[in-house]
């Protein structure tokens, strides 16, 4: 069988999680910036392939220096540091037409020092935050304007009530029973494709946590489907600025032990919570009319 000729195909390149840590002196009570940042680069590469010409190959390295470069200045919302990156390889190397930046951010607080003299949090001591990570991610496709997805991961959360199971087809290898009180548990995994520019990312994403989280509480769970849905209709009911929210949570089952064997009840009390096999729920919530923005999602793992 004749073949025609072998052509590169697709291709990226960049440096993959450079850990930055910024700390920010200006007065005694200091701040931290911590993040992992990937850069990769898309453009005219194939002479650094098919040639190994690297007359256009930035290197890895030089991308993980200009990281640390702009960081000096400040890194702010983790989105507007991506975008200046974003822009900065985009309009000085004419090679380079678009690419990828992402950033995960962990957070840190001041450490509580339970002081009664009116200090109570130490000025350079500082404990991790929330289980959740904070991503950001700015794609330029060709070109084009950046486009900003925000998220976060490990957001893990539970509610002790206000939580049913029931409906559910039954066939004959059906044995799990009806739940009308059941706790419900998973971890957030969520990603928001942000319409317009210029936000202050950092307000746009407390703000989405909090409506993410109050969502969560608020609402009586017929399945973890519905409430993901209702998490992602408030976001978009809260956020016109953004489009479309797509969420990777795991049910994390909690199963009530049977204590009968040593003559004890258990109305809701003692459960055991199983590690694996877990639900896997996966869903995107998006308005009717939101554009297609389908390559800013590629290679973005862990949705469907
Ligand atoms: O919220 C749930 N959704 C399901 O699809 C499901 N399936 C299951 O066994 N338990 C649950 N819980």
């Amino acid at each position: 069988m004749a073949h025609g000729s072998i052509v590169l195909g697709a291709n990226q390149y960049g440096k993959a999680e450079v850990r930055l840590v910024k700390v920010t002196r200006d007065t005694a009570r200091h701040e931290i910036e911590d993040l992992s940042i990937t850069s990769q680069l898309r453009g005219d590469f194939e002479a650094a392939h098919v040639e190994g010409d690297n007359a256009h190959v930035i290197a890895t390295d030089t991308q993980k220096n200009t990281a640390f470069a702009f960081a000096r200045d400040g890194v702010g919302a983790p989105e507007d540091l991506l975008l200046r990156l974003a822009r900065h390889f985009v309009d000085d190397f004419e090679w380079v037409t678009g690419g990828r930046w992402a950033a995960e951010k962990y957070s840190w607080a001041h450490i509580d020092m339970g002081n009664e003299d009116g200090e109570s949090t130490h000025d350079h001591a500082f404990v991790r935050g929330g289980t959740e990570i904070r991503t950001a991610t700015v794609t330029i496709d060709g070109g084009g304007a950046p486009t900003v997805i925000a998220g976060l991961k490990d957001l893990s959360v539970l509610k002790s009530t206000g939580s049913q199971f029931t409906g559910f087809p039954r066939d004959v290898y059906t044995t799990l029973q009806d739940a009308t009180d059941r706790i419900l548990a998973t971890s957030v995994t969520a990603r928001w494709r942000y319409n317009t520019a210029g936000l202050d990312y950092d307000a746009v994403y407390a703000d989405v946590r909090r409506v993410l989280l109050r969502a969560f509480a608020d609402k009586h769970s017929h399945a973890l489907q519905q409430t993901l849905f209702q998490m992602g209709k408030a976001v978009l009911e809260a956020h016109p600025e953004i489009d479309e929210i797509k969420f990777s949570m795991p049910n994390r089952h909690h199963y009530l032990v049977d204590l009968s064997p040593f003559d004890l009840d258990n109305p809701g009390e003692v459960f055991f919570a199983a590690d694996r096999p877990y639900g896997l729920i996966e869903a995107v919530v998006q308005r009717d009319d939101a554009t297609d923005a389908a390559a800013a999602w590629e290679g973005m793992a862990g949705f469907c």
